[in-house]
């Protein structure tokens, strides 16, 4: 377990008297704010427990706490917050359009005979349901051709609508119970289109008959009774084919096809009067519908959909800021309000409830417009503790992501969280919440109690999609390189795309410490033949050879990464900059304790290898004849390997170790071996001014005097 920052027994948290009170990274604003540094420069400077080596503890922060909940909200910094007061301008918790069945009751629908003045005696029979096409035939008699509206002009075009009308002052619903079902679905659409606690009426605005034909192209509704900011569609039964209701809002479409059940179901749909909607053509039978407006009634302006638009503009406003902060969070989390399972989550963003799923929405437009990858996710968090001393570390970590789609994504792997700076609830949103279970394991002999409590969450994860490459590779390493392998000799994506792909693989080079995966990684970026990433692995490897830090005390490469270092090398056309990486990474290898001479050997004699072969192939005007093609720009690289290979020993056999025992006897032969073979390929180039500069080195009168003076040290080497 990584540790994290320390934790206090929930009883202590709750009266908030934790140490240090506030969070770091509030205290870092509170710093930014007084020194008046705009927040968008920093915000990396309070992200304790997340930088890997060194976590920091709570209440580590100079500062005094003074974290006011109000003050945040009004000035949020750090993308996390940001990002929480952007989606808290998520509007109405409802969706635009929304549809089901509904346990099937009849109208019982009556038409009144025509100029027969709406009483009982006017009526002219039951229509019978499903309708059948004699009484459908009956029914369009008594219709007239709907017409639509242009502008002030109402006009009648069957090739923009053709449907069948009926005013319902010239029809009847006798069954007393059918405004039960009307209510029902006002209660429905209250939910489910957010309308809150509004005073909602539905009107009934007209019987539609769709015929084989019938169709109606892509509309908004206008205002056609006052309040009226929505249509309802009640489906009665009557078998027909085709005639799905389409609708869109802000970039999200809905259809609503319930041709299959359509003979003896019912179903409804609505959606808000300014979505757009069409209706495709009805291809075999009648679609019956009855039509009501929904209508507000009483106070304070009429429900509108959520289009989000306020919201996304913040959120895209964050993405910039989050993206120019100096040390950026990798991602940000927002908890969801409600609890998921797995299982559940199948359908994506569609299996989210309320204000869970506005979030979704506000989130999903971005995603769409290829800002943001957005996924769901399982958060879990462990605190772990010995419960006399109310002393305890915590875990989380995100992981088992869903794509919005509800496609299961296992290539994101799990992700460490870093609840200080990635949660947009704040880092003491667990604090706040009940555990999923605790674990109490009482004192034993000299053992202390201890406890265990866990937290399983689901949340909506984001980071900008330019980094989905990098987020993979931190996620699951090993599947990033295997399918950057596969994509790579199967050409399955842009070249662009693999280019990314491979840079963010090049990056991830100091976190692999396994020689296959190494060998891999760096044969799929050769392998792409792209001399951007190719140059970013020389670079990152040249980096690591010169870090000495205790994070990477030993360089992973080994004698089997040669062949694809010497790829990469000519796949960044022997560019200048693959000799000065390769005098690093050759220079660390010999300079290593003990050294190295296997891979540096291997690597030069790859090299060696390219400059002879490549000149040998193609001579170029730079060739002088010399052994070993020197005119070839791989020859430069190979000196330039060579030097860094000769430094390197010539430091080692000069360094005067602690002891003069038989380990350090030993270890001057080896650098003397290594030394001689290096020397041997400077001398098969034929390259007289190195061999002139190497023995006019003060390592070299060393060495030949200790040579000397030793009595058969090179020798024993040779
Ligand atoms: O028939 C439908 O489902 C919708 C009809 C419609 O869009 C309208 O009457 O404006
Ligand atoms: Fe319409």
């Amino acid at each position: 377990m990584i540790a994290g920052p320390k934790i206090l027994p929930r009883a202590a948290r709750k009266s908030g008297s934790a140490p240090g009170g506030a969070y770091p990274l509030l205290d870092a604003c509170a710093a930014r704010k007084s020194s008046g540094v705009p927040h968008s420069s920093s915000g990396g400077s309070g992200r304790g427990g997340c930088g890997g080596a060194a976590p920091a503890t709570r209440g580590t922060s100079p500062l005094p706490a003074t974290a006011d909940r109000s003050e945040e909200e009004e000035e949020p910094c750090g993308a996390a917050a940001a990002m929480m007061a952007a989606l808290k301008r998520v509007e109405a918790p409802g969706d635009f359009a929304t549809g089901g069945s509904l346990p099937l009751v009849l109208p019982s629908l009556e038409l009144a005979l025509p100029g027969g003045g709406g009483g009982e005696s006017g009526c002219g029979g039951v229509v019978g349901l499903p309708l059948s096409a004699p009484a459908a035939e009956a029914l369009r008699t008594a219709c007239e051709l709907a017409p639509f509206g242009r502008r002030e002009e109402t006009l009648r075009d069957p090739a923009v609508r053709h449907t069948w009308q009926l005013d319902p002052k010239a029809l009847r619903l006798r069954n007393p119970a059918w405004q039960g079902v009307v209510d029902q679905v006002v209660a429905k659409c209250r939910t489910a289109l957010g309308l809150g606690s509004s005073g909602v009426e539905a009107q009934l605005y007209k019987l539609l008959l769709y015929e084989p034909g019938s169709h109606f192209i892509a509309h908004r509704d206008t205002e056609k009774a006052e309040g009226m900011f929505a249509t309802l569609v009640l489906h009665l039964p009557s078998a027909y084919e085709g005639g799905q209701l389409v609708v869109s809002h802000a970039g999200r479409t809905k259809t609503f096809d319930y041709a299959a059940d359509s003979a003896y179901a019912l179903h409804f749909s609505a959606f808000y009067a300014d979505c757009r909607h069409e209706v495709k053509p009805v291809t075999r039978g009648h679609r019956l519908v009855l039509i009501y407006n929904l209508v507000h009634k009483g106070q304070g302006p009429a429900p509108a959909p959520a289009d989000h638009v306020t919201a996304i503009e913040a959120v895209r406003r964050v993405v910039a800021g989050w993206q120019a902060e100096e040390a950026p969070p990798r991602k940000l989390v927002f908890m969801l309000e409600h609890r998921y399972t797995r299982d559940g989550l199948r359908t994506g963003l569609a299996a989210l409830k309320n204000s869970d799923r506005a979030v979704g929405d506000a989130l999903a437009a971005l995603a769409e417009e290829g800002l943001l990858d957005v996924h769901l996710a399982l958060v879990e968090r462990t605190d772990t503790g010995y419960d006399e001393s109310y002393d305890g570390d915590r875990e989380a970590s995100v992981s088992s992501f869903v794509a919005l789609d509800g496609r299961q994504a296992p290539e994101l792997g799990s992700h460490r969280l870093c609840e200080e700076t990635e949660l947009c609830q704040g880092s003491d949103y667990f604090e706040q919440q009940t555990p999923d279970g605790e674990d109490f394991e009482e004192a034993t002999g000299n053992e202390g109690a201890t406890f265990t409590r866990w937290y399983h969450r689901t949340a909506l994860v984001v980071w900008p999609r330019c980094k989905h490459f990098s987020m993979r590779c931190r996620g699951d390493l090993k599947q990033a390189v295997a399918g950057l392998q596969k994509a790579v000799e199967q050409g399955s994506e842009p070249r662009a795309v693999l280019a990314r792909w491979a840079r963010a693989v090049a990056t991830s080079l100091p976190r692999i410490n396994g020689t296959a995966l190494l060998a891999s990684a760096l044969s799929a970026v050769a392998a792409l033949g792209d001399a951007k990433p190719a140059a970013l692995c020389l670079a990152v490897l040249a980096k690591q050879a010169q870090s000495r830090s205790a994070l990477h005390p030993v360089n992973p490469l080994e004698a089997e990464h040669a062949p694809a270092v010497v790829e990469l090398c000519r796949v960044y056309k022997w560019a200048p900059q693959c000799g000065a990486a390769l005098s690093a990474v050759v220079g660390r290898l010999c300079a290593g304790t003990p050294p190295d001479l296997a891979v540096a050997a291997a690597l030069l004699k790859g090299l060696r290898a390219a400059s002879v072969g490549a000149t040998a192939a193609q001579p170029t005007e730079r060739s002088s004849g010399g052994g070993g093609g020197a005119g070839h720009p791989a020859a430069a690289v190979f000196a330039a390997a060579l030097a860094g290979a000769t430094t390197a020993l010539a430091g080692a056999a000069r360094q005067d170790g602690p002891g003069q025992g038989a380990e350090r006897r030993r270890e001057q032969q080896e650098v003397a071996a290594g030394l001689l073979q290096v020397l041997a390929l400077v001398e098969e180039r034929g390259d007289a001014e190195a061999l002139h500069a190497f023995f006019t080195t003060a390592f070299a009168r060393h060495f030949i005097t200790a040579a000397a003076g030793a009595g058969g040290a090179p020798g024993a080497a040779a």
